[in-house]
């Protein structure tokens, strides 16, 4: 292996700089039209945010990506082609609420608060919905209250909206769920337009007829190995952090630290704030260097752990929890689709994940344990499996599940986020134009990239 930079460089039309399921997309649609292209990866595997674990047990687990929904068609699709199984998530039973500590159970969309703040639990829903509506989605600027909604945080608009203690903690569950967030790091602009992409916000919390409907049994970074391996693995340069790109007359050079590579375009499928490390030769345009500057990672740490049996299923629960205390404040059943064993997979979200990303995993297994425990009883104090995934120290990640953009962001650098830098195009989820911050915008900003280049390459 080359040295940083060092050696001739080698030669390619297009380079791709990471080899999540963006770049993967983008490598594959330019290979398709006959582009020589290669797919540069920083780290020793493919699938970036995807990332699946076999636990002990056997069961094939998902620490990154977990769920694909209705509307996500390129996905859909794509599981087909490759020929992997998906099968429902389980929702049957009853779903925990714990609020303030007191345990509650419910079986509709919303979780069973006190009547008034079921009410308006379900008013603060409707508000949300309908000016989600009004945000145009391929141009969030254009809506009416842009400014003014891009001036403020979606706390500040709840503090003002949402009335009583139990609809305000349910909605900050809900948020921290999509955004891996607190409320107060979120423009409210970003926030109701991160919505519409994906089509509202009950389509983003949902199991059924939701984000969460479908599971894959070989697990979703399967997707990932079999694009690249479909590219040919020759064109796949694993251990390959790209540290410049510096663009000239002729070309673009990519140094990364597995050699250097000659190309016409380079597609950057990275998220902004890993997009920001390499240096750019000129430097990049001022709107586009402070997006990379105010774009932070959500912060997120999953956990699954495996037990005996899905014991809950036999006390009619669902697995499904939502909490306003504890540190796992969102649960759902991961067990394998044959039930041979019981999963519970938990999320630390927002300010939670922060108190425990870089601790100790035996730390976390405790924390996580007490919440499994309050939601579905002592059965859970006791698991046999343990494994999480601390996502906020991922080096190549730095947070997930995507980009959190605070006020004056999108109305400073929107128009940056996919304009192409001389030869350099953006993608990566978060420069999608539908469901931004999923696989499935991960699918289609590759492919936007992708034909980007292919039309100016002819
Ligand atoms: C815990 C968790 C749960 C999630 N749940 C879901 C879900 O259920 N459903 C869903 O649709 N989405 C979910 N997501 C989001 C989903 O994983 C992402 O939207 C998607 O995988 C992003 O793909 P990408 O290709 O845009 O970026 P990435 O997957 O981040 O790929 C970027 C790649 O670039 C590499 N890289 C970074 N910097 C460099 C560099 N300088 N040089 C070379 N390579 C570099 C990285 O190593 C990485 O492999 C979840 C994410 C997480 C972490």
């Amino acid at each position: 292996m080359e040295e940083t930079g060092q050696g001739a460089p080698r030669e390619a039309s297009v380079v791709v700089v990471g080899a999540g399921l963006s770049g993967l997309m983008a490598a594959r649609k330019l290979a398709a039209a006959g582009v020589s292209v290669v797919v540069l990866e920083a780290r020793d595997r493919v699938g970036g945010r995807t990332l699946s674990h076999t636990t002990a047990q056997g069961n094939r687990v998902d620490l990154g990506a977990q769920w694909i929904g209705p509307t996500q068609d390129r996905m859909t699709k794509l599981v087909a082609e490759l020929g992997l199984s998906t099968f429902k998530q389980w929702s049957d039973g009853k779903k925990v609420l714990s609020l303030g500590g007191t345990l509650t159970t419910y079986k509709t969309s919303i979780p069973s608060l006190s009547l008034i703040g079921a009410v308006d639990l379900g008013i603060t829903i409707q508000r949300i919905e309908t000016l989600v509506k009004e945000v145009p989605i391929d141009d969030p600027l254009a809506a009416a209250k842009a400014l003014e909604w891009d001036g403020t945080t979606v706390e500040a608009w709840k503090r003002k909206n949402v009335k009583t203690r139990g609809a305000k903690a349910m909605f900050d569950t809900a948020v921290r769920a999509v955004f891996a967030a607190e409320p107060s790091e979120l423009s409210l602009l970003f926030f109701l337009h991160y919505l519409r992409q994906g089509g509202g916000l009950m389509r983003l919390t949902e199991v059924e007829n939701g984000a969460q409907e479908t599971r894959l049994a070989e697990g979703f970074q399967e997707v990932s190995k079999r694009l690249s391996r479909g590219l040919g693995e020759e064109r796949v340069v694993l251990g390959a952090p790209v540290r410049r790109i510096a663009q000239d007359a002729e070309g673009a050079t990519v140094i990364s630290d597995a050699g250097t590579w000659r190309c016409k375009r380079v597609i950057v499928a990275v998220p902004p704030a890993l997009a920001g490390r390499i240096d750019y030769e000129p430097g990049l345009p001022a709107s586009r260097d402070q997006l990379t500057q105010r774009s932070p990672m959500g912060s997120v740490i999953k956990c699954v752990a495996t037990y005996a049996s899905p014991f809950w299923r036999q006390a009619g629960y669902s697995g499904e929890a939502l909490s306003d205390v504890g540190s796992v404040k969102l649960a759902f059943d991961d067990s394998p689709e044959d039930g041979s064993h019981g999963a519970l997979v938990g999320f630390f979200m927002g300010k939670d994940a922060r108190a425990m990303s870089g601790k100790n995993p035996e730390e976390r297994k405790k924390a996580a344990v007490d919440s499994f425990t309050r939601f579905f009883g002592p059965s859970a104090a006791a698991p046999i499996d343990y494994v999480d995934q601390d996502w906020p120290a991922e080096r190549w990640s730095r947070g997930c599940y995507s980009m959190v953009l605070g006020p004056g962001v999108l109305t400073a650098h929107a128009a940056a986020l996919r304009a192409p830098v001389g030869r350099v195009h953006w993608a990566g989820t978060e420069t999608a134009r539908v469901w931004t911050g999923y696989m499935e915008g991960a699918l289609e900003a590759g492919e936007r990239a992708s034909d980007e280049v292919l039309a100016v390459l002819g």
